[in-house]
């Protein structure tokens, strides 16, 4: 598997493996990675990921596993033993959930990235405060950032919003996993939190994530490429 240097991450949040062969075909491995989500992997399994990992595909499983310590330090154990590039976790899930599941990667010598969801980008403060967070999803991104940099874990999932603040917190080397990301003319949906692919790399996310944008578009590789030709010019 070539790593590539693209910050760009597919989302394959298709319900069938030919549609998501489908579109990774038409993909590069070398210009792009692919994240397969809860829908991808719950219909398919860890097919998807040696379907990926069989054409070249660095893969990012976005899981969000959320449980006891035990449980998940051995569901990102598991996930690791599957070779993929980058998985991830809930923050909220605790220090010593984060803890061990670093520290069982780390005792198994495995090169997994380990990350941790902060604020879902599909939320916004109202929203928060619905389920009891007092303060603005910018301040509790923060929070759950500097917990998770603690735990020893290599980065989080915010949104690009957040990118730049966090950038001054927890420094450029920290991964900023953005997705929310939604070129000008593309519709927001369910996100909430959005910012354009070039205004996301300008503000230090160190990867975008982008799902529809490209798998809904009539032509996904000319969205795709305009997205690339933008990124090119920022
Ligand atoms: O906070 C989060 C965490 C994960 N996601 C996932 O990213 C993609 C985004 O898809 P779009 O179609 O570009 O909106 C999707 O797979 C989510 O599960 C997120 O959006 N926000």
């Amino acid at each position: 598997m070539a790593a590539t240097q693209s910050p760009l991450i597919i989302a394959l949040d298709y319900p069938d493996l030919a549609s998501a062969t489908a579109l990774a075909d038409a993909l590069d491995p070398a210009r792009c990675r692919v994240k397969i989500g809860k829908e991808l992997f719950t219909r398919v399994g860890p097919q998807a990921i040696e379907a990926m990992h069989r054409r070249g595909f660095e893969v990012f499983l976005d899981l969000k596993f959320h449980d006891i310590p035990n449980t998940v330090a051995g569901a990102v154990e598991a996930a690791a033993d599957q070779g993929v590039w980058m998985v991830n976790v809930h923050a909220a899930g605790g220090r010593r959930m984060m803890e061990a599941s670093a520290e069982r990667l780390r005792q198994r010598g495995l090169s997994t990235r380990l990350i941790a969801v902060t604020v879902l980008t599909s939320m916004a403060d109202d929203e928060l405060q619905e389920i009891g967070v007092a303060g603005d999803a910018m301040s509790q991104v923060e929070r759950l950032a500097r917990l998770t940099q603690q735990s020893g874990l290599d980065g989080v999932v915010c949104s690009a919003r957040e990118s730049e603040r966090l950038r001054a917190i927890c420094g450029e080397g920290f991964l900023k996993v953005t997705p929310g990301i939604r070129p000008a003319t593309a519709a927001t949906g369910d996100q909430r939190r959005v910012m354009t692919p070039e205004a996301a790399m300008a503000a230090g996310s160190t990867h975008l994530v982008i799902g529809r944008a490209v798998t809904q578009a009539a032509e996904p590789m000319v969205a795709l490429a305009e997205i690339e030709r933008a990124l090119d010019a920022g």
